[in-house]
């Protein structure tokens, strides 16, 4: 078998998302997503100028052979824009040699170890008595796990809220707004909200928190303890993970469990924070770590020293990489949980999908490889828009992490 044809898409359905397409001459053919949130066409160009014209006449089941050929052949490592294509044509073989042995993806990986997948939701709110409120209505609806995000009072905008109550979409059109920031203000708040939470609806679900790189070692540390009554699943990304050894700090003084590892695209990105145990979650995904071949061994790597996968699922990655993810959670032995935020409307119709939700769990379907396709004439009626993430400063004008 050969590979024949390898073809960009982009397309806007709600949102920008970057697929390739690999086409066999038996005319199978896979889908890998490449999307990179604010930076889509640096990956697309990389696809389209360096990587396509490389596999056309490749055997399309030599998978781990082409991705140590983009890896290694490229000169020139790691990185999202390289790692994400690579991620791309990964996940496609992967489709295509699933599709071709006529089995869904998990059994490839080893079959499933667990029926569905847990996955948590996003429950944001302007204020303190709308965040609670919402995350009733997500408890309502099933989810075992919870992530909440609030306006902060005296801070004109946070991470994570959606201004007008809708779903959160952290993209905006046009150039990247600039918000602003508070850690005093943020730190003064947010353990009252875990504790709302937990006063309202006790114990039973899972409390999830993302501090998105916001803050210095010391500080995460402070809140880490600070919110040890409220027994959170999670704090995410409490500071940047460039320097892994911030994290010494932080444990040493708080048992909250923390999950890092949505920016991350390599092994060498988290091989400090698994080794010594200094996560409990590391937050990888498909399309931004190098494709289920990369991220398998990050995960079986995880295994080893007892730190369970959480991937990152927000809307920016497509549902293709939603798919691929999904096979992959079912079949490693160390899975936690996954992100799920929904997509747009148009999104789902764009790509017709075999994976299902229901109340408050996932599962891969039973579709030939990944399960997810794309319908390419309605994706044209959907051009590229420029959208960017915001940045931050603080009140002084600073820019500091978003
Ligand atoms: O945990 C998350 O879902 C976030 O951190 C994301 O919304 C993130 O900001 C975006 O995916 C960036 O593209
Ligand atoms: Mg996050």
């Amino acid at each position: 078998m050969k590979i024949v044809r390898a073809d960009v898409i982009v397309t806007c359905p709600g949102r920008n998302f970057v697929t390739l397409k690999i086409v066999t001459d038996d005319g199978v053919h896979g889908l890998g997503d490449a999307t990179l949130n604010g930076r889509e066409l640096a990956v697309a160009a990389y696809l389209k100028d360096h990587v396509c014209p490389l596999l056309i006449g490749r055997d399309p089941h030599r998978i781990e052979d082409i991705w140590q050929y983009l890896y290694k052949g490229a000169y020139w490592r790691r990185g999202p824009v390289t790692m994400s294509a690579i991620a791309a044509v990964d996940t496609a073989l992967w489709d295509i040699k699933a599709k071709v042995a006529g089995l869904p993806l998990y059994q490839l990986l080893g079959g499933a170890s667990r029926e569905t997948v847990m996955v948590y939701s996003h429950a944001t709110g302007r204020d303190l008595a709308e965040a609670l409120d919402v995350y009733g209505q997500h408890v309502d609806l099933g989810y075992k796990a919870v992530r909440i995000q609030c306006g902060v009072p005296g801070m004109r905008s946070t991470y994570g809220v959606s201004k007008d109550g809708e779903a959160y979409e952290p993209a905006k059109a046009g150039l990247p707004e600039e918000q602003y920031w508070s850690t005093e203000k943020y730190l003064d708040f947010v353990p009252r909200l875990f504790e709302g939470v937990r006063a309202r609806y006790g114990f039973d679900t899972h409390l999830l928190h993302d501090c998105h790189h916001r803050l210095t070692p010391i500080e995460a540390a402070r809140l880490g303890k600070a919110i040890e009554p409220y027994r959170l699943y999670w704090m995410e990304d409490p500071t940047p993970a460039e320097n892994q050894q911030s994290f010494e700090l932080i444990r040493r003084h708080t048992v909250t469990p923390l999950a890092v590892g949505e920016v991350f695209n390599s092994i060498f990105d988290c091989k400090q924070l698994i080794e010594a145990q200094l996560i409990d979650y590391i937050r990888a995904t498909v399309v931004h770590a190098g494709g289920i071949t990369h991220l398998r061994r990050i995960f079986d790597f995880a295994a080893l020293h007892n730190v369970r996968s959480g991937s990152h699922g927000a809307s920016d990655l497509s549902p293709v990489c939603m798919g691929a993810a999904l096979h992959l959670d079912l079949a490693i032995p160390n899975f936690g949980v996954q992100e799920f935020m929904g997509y747009p409307a148009e999104a789902l119709e764009v790509f017709p999908h075999a994976w299902r939700f229901d109340r408050g769990t996932m599962h891969p379907g039973e579709a030939p490889g990944h399960g997810v396709d794309i319908d390419e004439k309605l994706a044209a009626r959907f051009p590229y828009r420029p959208a960017y993430l915001p940045v931050a400063r603080l009140d002084d004008g600073t820019l500091c992490n978003w």
